[in-house]
């Protein structure tokens, strides 16, 4: 997208995001916004809300879903979609690449609590459906229709490996990716390191 200039005046060119333009108060003010994500990104719904899941299972929609039913699951992933959409909302469209990776790095390893969150998947699709919302809509389309397809031809069968969503949100992001114009590329692709960071975490049993 190209802003419109004022007439007779050079054309604006916001095409192109460009980090850490301004000055030092702007970078201070840069700051401000990130320190607010991450903190927004602690705030776990699954833990906040349902404090016996921790320990037991992840806390996000899945977890929270096999250890407390469909509502409370459907309670942490709107919360968690939420937040993520709120830091989006807040954060100006130049700082918004780190904003998106503070809000995932506070869900993933939250200040509230030491550091052992969920994976990332909420807060990062609430953060893309403010910013670009048809990419983000299509994205979820592959990730939602991977995760049926690997659900009815292995996992119903076996119940071993990696679970649905996350496997279906690997093609997710894959298609985001592929899909999010320029200006969110770099916010995309950190987002997905980070998710694919806690995943191998996940994978590992460091939940
Ligand atoms: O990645 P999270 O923590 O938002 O959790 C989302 C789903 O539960 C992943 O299966």
């Amino acid at each position: 997208m190209v802003g419109s200039g004022q007439r007779g005046s050079a054309p604006v060119e916001t095409s192109t995001l460009r980090i850490g333009q301004g000055g030092p108060s702007c970078k201070n003010g840069a700051v401000g916004y990130l320190v607010l994500a991450y903190l927004l990104g602690s705030l776990v719904a699954g833990l906040l809300l349902f404090p016996e899941v921790r320990g037991r299972d992840l806390p996000g929609g899945s977890g929270v879903f096999r250890r407390k039913g469909p509502l409370a699951s459907a309670l942490v992933v709107l919360f968690d979609l939420g937040k993520g959409a709120l830091a989006a909302s807040l954060t100006p469209l130049e700082w918004r690449p780190l904003a998106g990776a503070a809000v995932v790095a506070g869900h993933n390893w939250p200040l509230f609590f030491r550091f052992r969150g969920g994976g990332g998947i909420a807060p990062s699709l609430g953060f893309f459906l403010v910013w670009f919302p048809g990419e983000t809509l299509a994205a979820a389309g592959v990730g939602l229709w991977v995760a049926g397809l690997y659900h009815a031809l292995y996992w119903r069968l076996r119940r071993r490996g990696i679970y649905p969503i996350p496997f279906g949100a690997a093609f997710g992001y894959l298609a985001f990716l592929l899909l999010v114009p320029e200006g969110g590329r770099l916010g995309a692709a950190l987002v997905a390191a980070l998710v694919a960071l806690r995943g191998v975490q996940i994978l590992r049993g460091r939940w």
